[in-house]
């Protein structure tokens, strides 16, 4: 969509090996509160966090905000230890952070700490539809395919850009992604409005338009996507010890996703070349757990890329099919 936006003479292409409903995305609970990644700069993830709300905040108050499944939510992180770090660094993004009041903490007896904000959620199956919906109106064409190595592609595209969240390990075998298996259950429980997050980042309570996502774990270097009934039940009751009166939920779905894991998002070129033909590529993957809160921002980063892309193919002598 960022390319669309900011290259209108582009003509873009979408393959994939499968669309909604079912991508990791499709999966995610859609929260806007970020994870930290240990190899990118500080200002660099605030700004792709703030480049994000602020397009999702646009949505929010918008006619459009219903179909998009974008909407603010309230709530509190709560900690069972005061954090080393009080302000996270994108405490001035969301909206309203501050300390949680005494009388506040009295919902939660076995946490000492806690932080309240109001942010944004994407339901995350309607915001895909709606994304597609808005990319074929432009005129992008979307097609299933699985690309086996990115170099077939040399033929048909003057400028690849590589989104295959965990499916870039074999695609273009990065050692360092690795997969961060979750598993979360969405239940109906329409009187709980205020999301719950367990500061050790475990245990949520997300309520989305029409469900509330219950979470979650976090199983490194796990490929599996079988839902684990144990692992349900260890999930449930996590979730109940925050906010009891979910024990009256009804309707439990379990969804398993691989968060596409790395130190840091790989966002960058790289200029692939075989017998002296050359094939620009944009990667920007590894996403981790934090796929919504940044996608907006790492996209236009992305967008920017390939515009350099496209400015070095008009000044070689390459024939342009953009
Ligand atoms: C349980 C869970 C909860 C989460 N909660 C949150 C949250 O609250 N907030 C948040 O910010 N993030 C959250 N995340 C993280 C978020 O889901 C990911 O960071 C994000 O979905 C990654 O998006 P992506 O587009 O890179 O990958 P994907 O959604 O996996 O998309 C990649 C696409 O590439 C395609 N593909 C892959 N390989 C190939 C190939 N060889 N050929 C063709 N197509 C290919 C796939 O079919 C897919 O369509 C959560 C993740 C999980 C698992
Ligand atoms: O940690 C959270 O709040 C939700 C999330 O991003 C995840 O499960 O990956």
């Amino acid at each position: 969509m960022c390319i669309v936006e900011t290259y209108p003479s582009c003509s873009v292409t979408i393959l994939s090996d499968q669309f909604s409903p079912n991508t990791t995305s499709d999966v995610a609970a859609g929260m806007l509160i970020p994870h930290t990644h240990p190899g990118t700069p500080i200002h660099v993830q605030k700004q792709w966090f703030k480049d994000t709300f602020a397009y999702l905040f646009a949505i929010s108050n918008s006619a459009e905000a219903s179909e998009a499944g974008i909407h603010l939510v309230s709530g509190w992180q709560v900690f069972k230890n005061t954090p080393k770090e009080e302000l996270p660094f994108w405490s001035d993004v969301v909206l309203g952070f501050r300390p949680m009041s005494k009388a506040e903490l009295q919902k939660f007896p076995q946490h000492r700490f806690g932080q309240a904000f109001t942010t944004l959620k994407c339901d995350c199956p309607p915001y895909l539809l709606w994304l597609e919906k808005r990319l074929k109106a432009t005129g992008v064409q979307m097609y299933t395919r699985k690309v086996a190595d990115l170099w077939d592609l040399h033929s048909e595209y003057n400028v690849v850009v590589n989104c295959a969240g965990i499916g870039a390990h074999q695609l273009v075998g990065d050692e360092k992604l690795f997969p961060v298996r979750g598993q979360v259950l969405r239940v109906h429980a329409p009187w709980v409005k205020n999301f719950i997050r367990d500061g050790d980042g475990l245990t949520y309570i997300y309520p989305g338009i029409h469900r509330v996502t219950l979470g979650g774990t976090r199983t490194e270097g796990s490929w599996s996507l079988s839902p684990d009934p144990g692992t349900t039940k260890d999930i449930f009751d996590r979730c109940c010890s925050l906010e009891p009166s979910l024990r009256g939920a009804e309707d439990v779905q379990v969804k398993v996703g691989l968060r596409p894991s790395r130190q840091c998002v790989r966002l960058q070129r790289e200029l692939l070349s075989q017998g002296g033909v050359k094939l620009p590529v944009v990667h920007n993957y590894g996403h981790g757990s934090g796929g919504f809160s940044m996608h907006r921002g790492t996209a236009k980063e992305a967008a920017r890329l390939v515009g350099e892309c496209i400015a070095a193919l008009e000044g070689s002598s390459s024939r342009a099919k953009l």
